[in-house]
């Protein structure tokens, strides 16, 4: 049996470029990844099956087609392998909330096929594959702190903030990636700098964070509570929302903070965790 984090994607900083021919934009993007997230279990059966558990199952349970069973048919056909898997997906993070939940699912699902079939991680294919599933899906393999460019796949690892404590807070809204994109104003805002992680990540920006709160203002009352805590190093919405995090100084500011969010707003998700 292969046990594997799901591990949550942020975006420090999301700089939308430009609008492309193929439906998709350009991004210059810094990715980091969270130390928790959804759980996949893989184990060889039988016959092929999945399920899914946890806190955030009831969002997915009406969808005939889910993100970890493409990863998996596409990883078969990729790799030309056969025999079936028992799959279960613990889900533990909100469906559509700007921290790549589906993505890092997939992501998670070809790395332990891979792990299973003798793979190497870093093979082609399981990189074409990844590109398949979604633009986040690369990143979400490597699961490394990144500059990505392109529409997200070109990705540079960067050092840095491993460790982190960082609070994640999401509403409990729904947002569909493609809507926010859809209401961007075509402004390009410019690039992200050069240098230290967390002066570049302060001086940039996320230009979905307006289109976003468009569609659900809730969104500004999330980052309002953030920005009211203590010792924050930065506080920001994540890809298309509308969970916002908080990055912090110490564990005692993120634990402190994550009483004072449940204080204020019970009914709201919350995960502490650090950077990966
Ligand atoms: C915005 C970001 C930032 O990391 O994250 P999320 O909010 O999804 O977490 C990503 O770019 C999302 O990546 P991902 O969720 O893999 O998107 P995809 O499945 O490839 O695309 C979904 C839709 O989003 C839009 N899209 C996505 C990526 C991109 N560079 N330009 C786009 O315009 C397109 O309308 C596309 O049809
Ligand atoms: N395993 C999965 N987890 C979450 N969403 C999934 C999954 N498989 C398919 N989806 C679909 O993908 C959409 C985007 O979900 P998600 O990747 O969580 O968005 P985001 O990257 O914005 O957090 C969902 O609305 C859902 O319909």
């Amino acid at each position: 049996m292969i046990e594997e984090t799901a591990w949550a994607k942020l975006n420090l900083a999301l700089h939308v470029r430009g609008r492309r021919g193929d439906g998709y934009h350009e991004l210059e993007t810094l990715f980091a990844f969270v130390a928790d997230g959804d759980r996949l279990t893989l184990a060889p059966a039988e016959a092929d099956s999945f399920a899914i558990t946890g806190p955030c199952a009831a969002a997915l349970a009406g969808e005939g087609d889910n993100l970890v069973t493409r990863a998996r048919d596409l990883f078969r056909e990729r790799f030309a392998v056969n025999g079936a898997v028992a799959i279960t997906l613990d889900k533990r993070v909100p469906v559509a909330s700007g921290i790549g939940g589906g993505s890092a699912d997939a992501a998670a699902t070809l790395r332990a096929l891979a792990a299973m079939h003798m793979i190497d991680g870093g093979d082609p294919r399981l990189i074409q594959c990844a590109e398949a599933l979604g633009s986040d899906v690369p990143a979400c393999v490597r699961s490394v702190i990144a500059l990505g460019r392109g529409r997200g796949e070109a990705l540079t690892p960067i050092a840095g903030m491993a460790g982190t404590p960082v609070l994640l807070v999401n509403p409990g809204v729904g947002v569909s990636t493609a809507s926010v994109f859809a209401r961007w104003d075509g402004v390009d805002r410019g690039a992200i700098g050069e240098g230290d992680l967390l002066d570049c990540a302060r001086a940039g920006r996320n230009d979905l964070e307006v289109p976003a709160r468009a569609l659900q203002p809730v969104i500004g009352e999330v980052l309002t509570l953030l920005e009211e805590q203590a010792d924050t190093l930065l506080v920001r919405m994540s890809g298309s929302g509308a969970t916002c995090f908080a990055m912090f100084a110490s564990v005692d500011a993120r634990d402190a903070a994550a009483r004072g969010v449940a204080e204020a707003r019970p009914d709201w998700w919350r995960m502490a965790s650090e950077l990966l």
